[in-house]
């Protein structure tokens, strides 16, 4: 073959792949490491088996789908939220589609705004299990009411949960996790966490805070105990009962219903891409399907025109109410 033909196939192909890659990343539904490691990195199937995983905010969502995945990989669990008939609905599906013995999982129940409650809880799974692996701090509620309508107690009460309630669960773990110098405190976080959107000030400000919270913690272990790995799962849009759960203008008054979810991401997507992310001990990870990837990282490298884009007007915030 001449030079000069070799040249013109070089330069055939070098845009083609450049297309192509533009096409993957356009149908993509992970940041880039996160997809990377999904092909080529280590798998929760080998990784993750034999763990103790404690999950929170298991009777609904995406805690109650990683509880079924995280089942079927052979970990002992830990399933907690408030309501215990849920959790028990949820251990029994664990045990009929998984690989696990009434003995592997313990329904721990626990309400994340009851600081006092975290350490006997903490001492409760080291007593069955001898040990946590993996603490998921998952269990959260949203917001959907413009700040001007909404009473302080609503922003009081995403800060106790979303953020004070994480943070007093992740300080009892943690001194158990830098004794035996090694664990994995997974939060799942959300694209609110890096980014805002309206009606959901509260909600935005208590994500915010946890994600400078456990990147503050993890360069302090990253320093100290680097055995101990943190990572902040953000996900856009994902089926659950999140929208459903969320608090408007007053503490007492949740919004009732979830809406269509089928513009949002399948739980169980969702849920295998947090798997991948454990085992990979990923940092950062951002889960979801387009536009909303793509936004996520227009708001990091043009912020003012994300912003624009994401407060379109009067109409723009009805249709908030139930698209993220
Ligand atoms: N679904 C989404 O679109 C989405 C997007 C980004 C982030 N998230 C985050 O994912 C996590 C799970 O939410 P989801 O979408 O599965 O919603 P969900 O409402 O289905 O599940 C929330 C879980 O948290 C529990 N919980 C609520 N208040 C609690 C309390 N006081 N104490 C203990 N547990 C409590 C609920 O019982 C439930 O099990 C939340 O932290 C949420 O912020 C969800």
């Amino acid at each position: 073959m001449s030079w000069e033909l070799a040249l013109w196939l070089l330069a055939l192909c070098v845009p083609l792949l450049l297309v192509v890659q533009l096409l993957r990343f356009l149908r993509a539904d992970g940041d880039l490491t996160l997809l990377w490691a999904e092909w080529q990195g280590r798998r929760p199937e080998w990784e993750l088996t034999d763990m103790v995983v404690w999950v929170t905010g298991a009777s609904s969502g995406i805690g109650e789908e990683l509880a079924y995945q995280l089942s079927k990989l052979g970990v002992s669990l830990v399933l907690s939220a408030r309501r215990v008939s849920e959790l028990e609905r949820v251990k029994r599906r664990c045990l009929e589609n998984g690989n696990l013995k009434g003995k592997d999982i313990l329904v721990l129940p626990l309400d994340l705004t009851d600081r006092s409650s975290h350490e006997v809880a903490t001492k409760a799974v080291l007593q069955e299990f001898g040990k946590i692996d993996i603490l998921v701090n998952n269990g959260g509620r949203s917001q959907r009411s413009l700040c001007v309508d909404t009473s302080l107690d609503v922003y009081k009460e995403l800060i106790e949960l979303n953020y004070l309630g994480t943070v007093s669960l992740t300080k009892c773990v943690l001194p158990h996790m830098i004794e035996r110098k090694q664990g994995k405190i997974v939060t799942v976080n959300s694209f609110m966490g890096f980014m805002s959107a309206p009606l959901s000030s509260g909600y935005c400000a208590s994500k915010h805070a946890l994600r400078g919270f456990f990147n503050g913690l993890g360069t302090e272990l990253y320093a100290t105990c680097p055995g101990i790995t943190v990572s902040n799962i953000c996900p856009g849009p994902v089926q659950s009962d999140i929208v459903k759960n969320a608090l408007t203008e007053e503490v007492t008054k949740s919004v009732g219903s979830s809406g269509d979810q089928s513009h949002k991401m399948a739980t169980s997507r969702c849920a295998r891409l947090m798997l991948v992310s454990m085992a990979n001990d990923l940092k950062e990870v951002w889960i979801a399907e387009q536009p909303f990837l793509l936004m996520a990282y227009l708001w990091q490298y043009m912020p003012t025109c994300a912003s624009w884009i994401t407060s379109k007007g009067r109409k723009g915030l009805r249709t908030l109410r139930v698209v993220w």
